[in-house]
């Protein structure tokens, strides 16, 4: 059903000579009744007047001087001697009759107990059924069909007229009719003798309800319907054939005054509550629809304003007819119902003709309306904004992808320029030999190369590496004299160019090396240098091709121009990285472009995981498998936070500053020292730590993760003293936190330093609501000895970097996982309520009500579980963290044995050599690897 026409409505409506439907206000008029003969018998006078057709005075000289309004104006008012069928001429009639035009109507009568409601709709309805038959019979050329239901609506139960099931009817909402009453009883009327039938067993049955209420006067609502349909002749059994649909509403309320009698005693005051619920809703809603559509409307609030919800301000044409007794003993209740209608008559409504399609012609119009709404989606001029967005931004990455494809195209000719010149390096090897022979062994660790730190490699790596491999070292540090000179003159034109060239060297040369030491991983390192920088792996270039070619060749391969040929390339590829990534990333979700993500997230792992830096690519190598590659600084924006952006395709997620997590989780492959399954957690955490607490962290995770962390840090330390050189520095303190100190060079007064670090990792540990097992884990394991800084320093490093995230509503990415606050402190919540979980189990009653009254926890309290897991590590004071340290100890079955334990961890770390900065972590990184 709805609004829609069709040449057939239109004819209908030519036919009709009228406008349809429409926006307009209820109609309200008032009727006065003449005094009964009761009231007559009682003397009583009638103070009500009806002096034109649209007002009504109060005559009453003393009420007069209330200041009450005493003249009252609506659509018409009619007096006592006015007949029933004036009533309907006057106006109902025309509401009335709109239902024979596809138009919903309702016409109420709205009064207090024998005002005549029953009286005036009696006659209304004769009327316009009798109306509508004549007009049946005038459109001979169309089809009608009419039908009939009846309700009572008592108590705020619906029951059927027609039927003598007196089981209640329920309301259900349609999505298209809206509110509907199930099983309600509709007769196809056949004739008018049929109406005046059903007619009766609607008062029969609405009589047996009052005598079963022993009431006098109608206590409940009722609604009869007529819904006529009818649709033209010549259409019917045409796929185009039209029905019009409506129906005409009789609405009989309860008497008005009950809800205010009612709320005068007790019972009375209880049963016209309920009786006159709906009533009540009526006038609310009323009221507010007086004053405007806006806000809510509470029909659903009885079940007369939700039936009749369409005729109060939707879909209907409506006429509320009010009703009054003349006699002064009513005064008030009339002043009610005339304020009823006041409200009434500012009321809209908006009716529409409503038109039922057959199938096949619902179908056609639906197909007509694709048609048109996918030509819309078609045409990038509509007013679909985002369709033509989206189709200017594939425009704009496909230019960019091809602008990319280009530019890969560019570089890879470059390099097989450089490959060239390797080969020709190659052919020149005996002369090389020659020069190279010629040259002092131990030049390599010439103070001048070293001293030269704006243009040398001294790393600590480097230097450790030197050491435990000479005579590569010797090989890789290439430089004679005149070499070194050479290379000097270069460095010269560009500092970091040359710095660059020196790493590029030494990362040919590592990769080999690390081949000589046969880490395990260096298939991996070789590998992925190979096919990240589109090269030949570095292994097969042989170092000795570079070291024994000649340094002219040698420079001239790293030439500056092409070096920076290279970078300029990389920064203009990255640039449109940035801007593929700019475009993408508005996309909610990355399927709305699917064969844009496969393409770019190719070029952005190609791009993304080539590193600049050979060294990072060692140590890549050097870590356990499942160690996180950390993003060389250098290549890390200084922008290292970033807030998650939740539909991103994972490809193009920016970097993170990355730090490895402690994670204790099954997920992670268990460490030891060498690196293999160990069992050794087991001695720590005791055999109670059994199936279905695999939730405990062990310690032996939590001490790789230590290690992991410390390696870390030691790469961030080489970085930063490699970027010294370079004058270049981006350090840690790009994120607020000072340089990790060398344990070589901890302070003297390390008791003092160690207190100092303590407090703050507490503190931190809570700010960044920190496992309340980690912290137990680490405040038993570092307790002060000096070998310790190390770790104290990693910690707070690390926990600073968190709290600056976190303070700041970003987030971070730690061990492949994304922290944020929320995701910190759930977590926090899940291991207190695994930790209350583990009280009964693994402390003893007594020592359990010990620990309670040490807490100051009662011992009666239901909660005190929950209580102590929340007291645990909340307070920074020294004496309660040692205190929270032991009870979760012994939650998580975790016996501090002392250094014997980090012992047995590879935690206790030979102290630095002191001479020399840069060998406190080379020294220190023994006991990490
Ligand atoms: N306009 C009128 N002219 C003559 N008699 C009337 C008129 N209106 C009502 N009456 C008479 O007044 C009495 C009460 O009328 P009616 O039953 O219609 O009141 P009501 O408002 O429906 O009462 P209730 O709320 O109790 O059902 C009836 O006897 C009816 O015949």
């Amino acid at each position: 059903m709805g609004a829609i026409g069709g040449e057939e409505l239109k004819k209908w409506e030519k036919m009709q000579g009228a406008a349809l439907g429409g926006e307009e206000k209820i109609l309200v008029l008032v009727r006065l009744r003449p005094l009964s003969e009761k009231e007559i018998v009682r003397n009583e006078v009638s103070d009500w007047e009806c002096i034109n057709e649209t007002t009504i005075l109060y005559r009453n000289s003393l009420q007069e001087r209330s200041g009450l309004p005493t003249a009252y104006t609506f659509d018409r008012v009619y007096r006592g001697d006015c007949s029933t069928r004036e009533v309907y001429e006057g106006g109902t009639k025309d509401i009335a009759l709109s239902v024979v035009s596809g138009i919903n109507s309702t016409i109420f009568a709205y009064g207090q107990t024998s005002s005549g409601k029953t009286y005036t709709m009696n006659g209304i309805t004769e009327f316009t059924v009798t109306d509508i038959y004549d007009y049946m019979q005038r459109h001979e050329e169309r089809a009608f069909v009419l039908k009939f239901s009846a309700m009572e609506i008592y108590n705020e139960v619906v029951r059927d007229l027609l039927s003598s099931d007196s089981t209640p009817l329920r309301l259900l909402d349609d999505p298209e009719k809206g509110t509907i009453i199930e099983k309600l009883t509709e007769e196809t009327l056949r004739d008018w003798d049929h109406l005046k039938e059903l007619l009766s067993i609607c008062e029969a049955q609405r009589q047996i309800g009052e005598t079963y209420l022993n009431e006098n006067s109608s206590r409940s609502h009722q609604i009869l319907r007529l819904t006529i349909e009818s649709s033209a002749r010549e259409f019917i059994g045409k796929d185009n054939k039209t029905t019009l649909s409506a129906s005409v509403n009789f609405v009989d309320l309860a008497g008005s005054e009950r809800a205010s009698q009612a709320l005068s005693v007790g019972q009375r005051l209880k049963e016209g509550c309920h009786i006159n619920r709906s009533l009540l809703t009526l006038g609310t809603v009323i009221r507010k629809l007086s004053k405007g559509r806006h806000g809510h409307v509470n029909y659903r609030d009885s079940k007369l304003t939700r039936i009749l919800q369409p005729a109060l301000g939707g879909n209907a044409r409506t006429a509320i007819i009010c009703t009054l007794s003349p006699a002064r003993s009513h005064v008030e209740q009339s002043r009610n119902t005339l304020l009823f209608a006041c409200c009434a008559k500012e009321v809209s409504t908006n009716a529409q003709v409503n038109v039922v399609m057959s199938d096949k012609a619902l179908v056609k119009h639906l197909q007509k309306e694709l048609a048109r709404l996918e030509s819309e989606l078609k045409t990038p001029t509509t007013t679909c904004d985002h369709v033509s967005l989206l189709r200017k931004k594939d425009q704009q990455i496909e230019k960019l992808e091809k602008e990319v494809r280009e530019l890969t195209k560019q570089r890879d000719l470059a390099q097989s320029r450089v490959e060239d010149l390797l080969r020709t390096i190659k052919s020149d090897k005996t002369s090389s030999q020659k020069e190279v022979s010629s040259l002092p062994s131990k030049s390599v660790e010439g103070n001048t190369y070293e001293d030269e730190s704006s243009v040398s490699c001294s790393s600590a790596i480097e230097e450790s590496y030197i050491r435990d491999n000479e005579s590569d070292a010797t090989s890789c540090a290439v430089p004679a004299a005149d070499q070194h000179q050479r290379g000097k003159e270069s460095a010269n034109v560009t500092g970091e160019d040359s710095d660059d060239l020196c790493k590029e060297v030494r990362c040919i040369e590592m990769d080999e090396s690390s081949e000589n030491r046969n880490f395990e991983s260096i298939s991996l390192s070789n590998t992925a240098y190979g096919e990240r920088m589109s090269m030949p792996p570095a292994s097969s270039v042989r170092h000795s091709d570079i070291r024994q070619s000649s340094p002219m060749l040698l420079e001239q391969a790293n030439s500056t121009s092409d070096r920076s040929l290279h970078a300029a390339w990389e920064q203009k590829m990255q640039d449109i990285q940035n801007t593929i990534n700019s475009l993408v990333r508005p996309f909610p979700d990355d399927s709305s472009s699917p064969a844009l993500s496969t393409s770019i997230s190719g070029s952005r792992s190609q791009k993304l995981t080539r590193s600049r830096s050979c060294r990072a690519n060692f140590m890549v190598g050097s870590f356990p498998p499942d160690f996180e590659t950390v993003e060389d600084s250098e290549t890390t924006p200084p922008n290292v936070l970033e807030k998650d952006f939740p539909g991103r395709p994972e490809n193009f997620q920016r970097k993170h500053w990355k730090l490895p997590l402690l994670i204790y989780g099954a997920n992670r492959p268990k460490l030891s020292r060498n690196n293999s399954q160990s069992s050794i957690g087991s001695a720590f955490v005791d055999g109670s730590n059994a199936p279905g607490d695999e939730d405990i962290p062990s310690v032996d995770n939590f001490v790789a993760g230590l290690k992991e962390m410390a390696k870390l840090e030691y790469d961030n330390q080489l970085h930063d003293q490699g970027q010294e050189a370079g004058k270049s520095k981006r350090s840690v303190k790009s994120v607020g936190v000072d340089p990790m100190l060398d344990s070589s060079e901890a302070p003297s007064d390390w008791p003092l330093e160690f207190g100092r670090l303590q407090k703050m990792i507490i503190e931190l540990w809570k700010t960044c609501h920190i496992s309340l097992i980690h912290r137990t884990y680490f405040f038993l394991l570092f307790k002060g000895d000096p070998m310790d800084s190390i770790y104290m320093e990693v910690e707070v490093r690390r926990l600073s970097f968190l709290k600056e995230v976190l303070s700041s509503g970003n987030s971070a990415v730690q061990g492949g996982q994304t922290i944020t606050l929320a995701s910190s402190l759930k977590a926090l919540r899940r291991e207190r309520d695994m930790l209350s979980r583990l009280i009964y189990k693994r402390i003893p009653g007594a020592e359990r009500n010990e620990i309670y009254q040490k807490w100051g926890i009662n011992l009666n309290s239901k909660r005190r579980r929950h209580q102590l897991v929340h007291h645990l590590w909340s307070d920074t004071d020294l004496n309660r963290v040692i205190e929270s340290a032991a009870v979760v100890a012994k939650l998580i079955g975790f016996s501090d044995q002392g250094p014997a334990l980090k012992e047995m961890f590879g935690l206790s770390i030979t102290p630095p050599r002191k001479s020399r900065r840069s060998f406190g972590w080379k020294n220190s990184m023994a006991s990490l690897i």
